[in-house]
C-alpha cells in the first residue's frame, strides 16, 4: 500500500514531507505556540481589510448567514440587487466559509476589466478561496494553459471538427444505452462521461482519450480537488503545513496526481514516436514551454487536470442544461432539426462549415445559459493592491470582489418576459440589432457575463462552444428526447454555483 511518503507530492515547493513525519510532539508545542499569535495577527490583518459597505443579512448572527449564502444565495443577491439598482456601490456577503466578500454594483465593470493583474488578480482570487496550495487548485500552470488555449487550440478549431465528431459518435456509441424504446436516462451522468472522452481527443490525442481509467481520472480530480479544498479549508492557515498529511482527501488527491503523471509519461514516449498525429493541446503546451518542461512528466500531469477542471465539468453541465431544456420544451427539437439537415446538406455533412451555420442551435444556447448560468456572480478577483474606483469608491487591498451577473438575466426591465424558456431570443436580437457578434454564445460583454469578462474571460469558449453543438447535432440525429413526467429537472443552487440535477433524467428513443 501507498504509504503518503510514497506519493509524490505536487504541493508548492515551500513544503517538505522530510521536514515533517516524524516529529508530532514538536507540532503539538508548535501549534500551541503559534496558535494565539496567528489568531492576533489574522484579527489585525481583517482590519486592514476593512471595506464602507454593508453587509447583507446583517441582522442574522455569522452562522445563519453562513447558511443563507449556501442556501439561499439567489434570495440574497436579489436583495443585493435591488440596493445596487437603487444606487448602492457595493456590499458585503458572508461566504459559506465565513470569510466575507464584496459585490460591486454592475456599473463598475467597464472599468474593473481594463484594471491590470497586478491591482485585481484572477488567479490569486481563485487560489485563496479554494486553498489552491493544498489542493492544487489553480496551479502554476494556469496562465501558460490559457495562452495555449487562445493561441493554439481556438485558431485550429475548424481543423479538429472531424475529430471531434468522431469521437462524439465512438464516444455516444460506447456510452448511451440502445434506447430502442423510450429509454429513462440520467443525463448529468451520461454528459460527465462523454465529454471527458470527447476533450481529451484534444487534449492528448489517441488512444489515451479513450483509456476509461484516464476519463474517470480526468473526470474525478475537479471532485478530488474541491474535495480537498474543503478539507482543508476549515484548517487555520498556519496548521495547513501540518494538518495536510493527515486529510484522507489529500491522500487521494496525490495518488490521483501520481497516476496522472504516470499516464503522462506513456503519452509522451507515444506521441513522441508518432510523428503523424495531428497536434492536441498536450504538444503545444509542451512547445510554449520553457526548457525542461518536456521531461517533467509532473508538471504535464499538473497542466493536464488543471486543464480538465477548466473544461470537463463546466461543458459538462452546460450540455446536461441544455438537454434538460430540450426535453422540457420537444417543440424546439424539431426546428433545430430542421436547420441541422439544411446546414449539413449545404455543407455535405457536419463539419466546420455546418457550425457557423446553426444560429437557431446557438441561440438556444445561450438562453439555456441564460436559464442556468454556471454561477450567480462573475468577475472574482483578489484586490492586490489600494484602488480607488474614477467615483472615490474605495476597494482596499486583501478583499475579494465580485459582481453579480445573475439577477441581470432575470430583469424585465433588460428581457422581455425573462421567466420564459424563449429558444429564439438572441437569434431575434442577432437580427433586431444587426450585429452577428454581441448576442453569439461564445460573446463575451457587460451583457453576456457568462464566461466573466476582460482579459481573464473564458478562453476555452470557442472551444466549449464547437464541442456542445457536435454532440446536440449528434444527439438530435440519433434519438428524441422529452422530459420524465413532462417536467425539467430542478437545478441546485449552493452559494454561487448553480448545477444541474445530477440525478436528473430523460426519456430517449432512437430515431428510426
Ligand atoms: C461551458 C463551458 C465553460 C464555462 C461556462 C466556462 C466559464 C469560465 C469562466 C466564468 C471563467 C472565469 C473568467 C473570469 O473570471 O473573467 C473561465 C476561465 C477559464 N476557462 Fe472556462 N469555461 C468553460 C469551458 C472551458 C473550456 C472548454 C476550457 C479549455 C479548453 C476553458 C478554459 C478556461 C481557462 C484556461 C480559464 C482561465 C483564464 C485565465 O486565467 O485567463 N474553459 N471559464
Amino acid at each position: 500500500m501507498d504509504t503518503l511518503r510514497s506519493i509524490p507530492t505536487f504541493l508548492p515547493g515551500k513544503i517538505d514531507l522530510e521536514t515533517y513525519g516524524p516529529r508530532e510532539i514538536h507540532v503539538v508545542h508548535v501549534v500551541a505556540f503559534l496558535l494565539p499569535i496567528s489568531y492576533l495577527l489574522l484579527v489585525f490583518l481583517q482590519r486592514q481589510k476593512n471595506v464602507k459597505a454593508p453587509l447583507l443579512a446583517s441582522e442574522l448572527d455569522e452562522g445563519s448567514r453562513k447558511k443563507k449564502f449556501t442556501f439561499q444565495c439567489l434570495e440574497l443577491l436579489q436583495d443585493g440587487y435591488e440596493k445596487a439598482k437603487a444606487g448602492l456601490s457595493m456590499y458585503r456577503v458572508t461566504t459559506s466559509d465565513g470569510s466575507e466578500e464584496v459585490l460591486l454594483n454592475h456599473k463598475y465593470l467597464k472599468e474593473l476589466k481594463e484594471l491590470p493583474d497586478d491591482c485585481l488578480n484572477f488567479i490569486e482570487a481563485i487560489r485563496i478561496s479554494t486553498v489552491g496550495d493544498y489542493s492544487t487548485i489553480t496551479s502554476s500552470s494556469a496562465e501558460h494553459m490559457a495562452h495555449v488555449v487562445k493561441s493554439d487550440l481556438t485558431p485550429s478549431l475548424p481543423k479538429l471538427v472531424p475529430a471531434l465528431v468522431e469521437e462524439v459518435d465512438l464516444s455516444i456509441e460506447r456510452a448511451f444505452p440502445k434506447c430502442e424504446d423510450w429509454t429513462v436516462v440520467k443525463m448529468n451522468k451520461m454528459m460527465l462521461d462523454i465529454i471527458p472522452q470527447i476533450s481529451a481527443r484534444i487534449f492528448v490525442g489517441e488512444p489515451l482519450c479513450r483509456d476509461l481509467r484516464w476519463i474517470e481520472l480526468s473526470r474525478d480530480y475537479t471532485l478530488e480537488a474541491f474535495a480537498a479544498s474543503r478539507a482543508i479549508k476549515p484548517w487555520h492557515p498556519w496548521l495547513r503545513p501540518f494538518v495536510y498529511r493527515f486529510l484522507p482527501e489529500i491522500r487521494v488527491l496525490h495518488k490521483t496526481l501520481a497516476e496522472a503523471k504516470e499516464f503522462m509519461t506513456k503519452v509522451a514516449i507515444d506521441r513522441g514516436s508518432n510523428t503523424k498525429k495531428d497536434n492536441v493541446m498536450f504538444d503545444w503546451m509542451k512547445a510554449r514551454s520553457p526548457a525542461g518542461y518536456e521531461t517533467d512528466y509532473k508538471r504535464q500531469a499538473m497542466a493536464q487536470v488543471s486543464l480538465s477542471l477548466a473544461a470537463i465539468h463546466t461543458t459538462s453541465m452546460a450540455s446536461t442544461h441544455m438537454l434538460y431544456d430540450l426535453a422540457a420544451h420537444p417543440e424546439i427539437i424539431e426546428e433545430l432539426r430542421e436547420e441541422l439537415e439544411v446546414a449539413m446538406a449545404e455543407t455535405n455533412g457536419l463539419n466546420k462549415d455546418t457550425l457557423p451555420k446553426l444560429k437557431k442551435m446557438d441561440s438556444f444556447m445561450k438562453e439555456s445559459q441564460r436559464a442556468n448560468p454556471s454561477g450567480l456572480t462573475t468577475f472574482k478577483r483578489l484586490v492586490t493592491k489600494d484602488i480607488t474606483l474614477k467615483d472615490g469608491t474605495f476597494l482596499p487591498k486583501g478583499v475579494i470582489i465580485n459582481v453579480d451577473s445573475s439577477m441581470r438575466y432575470m430583469d424585465s426591465a433588460l428581457y422581455e418576459d425573462p421567466e420564459e424558456f424563449d429558444a429564439w431570443r438572441y437569434l431575434r436580437l442577432r437580427e433586431q440589432t444587426g450585429s452577428s457578434s454581441h448576442h453569439q454564445f461564445v460573446s463575451s460583454n457587460p451583457e453576456s457575463l457568462f464566461w466573466g469578462q476582460g482579459r481573464h474571460a473564458c478562453p476555452g469558449r470557442f472551444f466549449a462552444n464547437s464541442e456542445i453543438k457536435v454532440v446536440l447535432a449528434r444527439l438530435l440525429l440519433k434519438y428524441d428526447l422529452t422530459a420524465v413526467g413532462g417536467l425539467r429537472p430542478k437545478n441546485m443552487v449552493f452559494g454561487t454555483s448553480v448545477s444541474p440535477n445530477p440525478e436528473g433524467e430523460v426519456f430517449m428513443k432512437a430515431r428510426g
